[in-house]
């Protein structure tokens, strides 16, 4: 299974709810940073466990932060799906990582998809999409997006989601840093500075940019209520933000609960060898900083999680 990294190109928080999730309006939009999860029947062995896990692909600090055991999100995924059918085999689940860890890119989320959709072809269990939607939605707020891809507005917790057209591909570049955040982290320090926060609302400059504004409309429009929380625990952040934006960057913010931060180069009906200088520039200022592990072009947006 290939499955898609996201950037979000609104994320408006609300207030906290009562089961402690947030109110979000969230836009996914889904790019071509992909991890591939091959799932496969697993061979006699001696553990009686149903998953056993191995990763590879991304760099070693990325890879330190990938548990191998049932707390995995793909390996909970299946068994998920084996408790709700009263399917399941022993699998062997290899991950072929290329999307940041603890990054704000939903890695973790994409691979729950990812083995999801795998495991439902490979026990025959045949669910509904509806149901593995709902399964996914189980799972975490982000997984269902790794299912549906291109760019959709989550509401709810994020879970909800309904498809949103989007004018052609954009260019992107990202950030990634050596360091994670946690998720639960990031909104526990919007909690702290925005202690009044509003009902969250998708942003009629962003729907407008979508339907046919083009990239410079869409660069101005992109926004995170989380970010300025994200650079609270990483002040460094804004320096790599700073670098990109003096570089021609159209737009630049932090990926969902950071740490990765995106710029958008262009795209739409934008001329490609513009779009490809104004890259070069973005890639050689983000490098100089010194405060990136990697910096790497994607194109968004992708369809979801697509079997190979
Ligand atoms: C920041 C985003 O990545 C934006 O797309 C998502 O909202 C987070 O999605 P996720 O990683 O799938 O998050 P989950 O696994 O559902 O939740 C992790 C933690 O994030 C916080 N969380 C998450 C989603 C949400 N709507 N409100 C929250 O407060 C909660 O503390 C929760 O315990
Ligand atoms: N398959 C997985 N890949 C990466 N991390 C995983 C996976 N399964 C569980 N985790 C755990 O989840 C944590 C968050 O990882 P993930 O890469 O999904 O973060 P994220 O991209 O910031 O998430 P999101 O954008 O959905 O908030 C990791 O630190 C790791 O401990």
């Amino acid at each position: 299974m290939r499955v898609p990294a996201k950037v979000n190109l609104q994320l408006a928080v609300g207030p906290r709810r009562e089961d402690g999730f947030h109110a979000l309006v969230n836009v996914f939009h889904a790019v071509s940073l992909f991890d591939e999860v091959t799932v496969k029947a697993a061979p006699p062995r001696q553990s009686r466990a149903l998953t056993e896990l191995t990763a590879a692909g991304q760099s070693e600090s990325h890879l330190a932060r990938v548990p191998l055991d049932g707390s995995n999100l793909a390996a909970r995924a299946a068994t998920l799906l084996a408790e709700e059918t009263g399917a399941g085999s022993p699998v062997d689940i290899h991950i072929d990582k290329r999307i940041p860890v603890a990054g704000g890119m939903a890695g973790g989320s994409a691979d729950a998809a990812a083995a999801l959709v795998a495991c439902d072809r490979l026990w025959g269990c045949g669910l509904p999409r509806e149901r593995l939607l709902e399964l996914a939605a189980r799972l975490g707020s982000d997984v269902a997006f790794g299912l549906v891809g291109d760019t959709a507005v989550g509401t709810g917790r994020g879970e909800l989601l309904e498809p949103l057209a989007s004018p052609g591909r954009f260019r992107w570049v990202f950030a990634l840093s050596t360091r994670g955040l946690s998720t639960a982290d990031v909104f526990g320090e919007y909690d702290r500075l925005r202690p009044d926060a509003p009902e969250p609302r998708l942003d009629a400059a962003l729907e407008k940019a979508l339907a046919g504004g083009g990239a410079r409309a869409l660069g101005r429009a992109l926004s995170n209520d989380l970010q300025p929380a994200a650079l609270s625990l990483l002040p460094e952040l804004e320096r790599t933000l700073e670098a990109g934006r003096s570089a021609g960057a159209l737009g630049a913010l932090v990926s969902g609960s950071g740490p990765t931060c995106a710029f958008l180069l262009g795209g739409g009906d934008e001329d490609p060898d513009e779009v490809a200088e104004r890259e070069a520039g973005v890639v050689a200022a983000l490098r100089s900083t010194g405060l990136c592990e990697q910096v790497v072009p994607a194109d968004g947006d992708v369809p979801g999680s697509t079997v190979l």
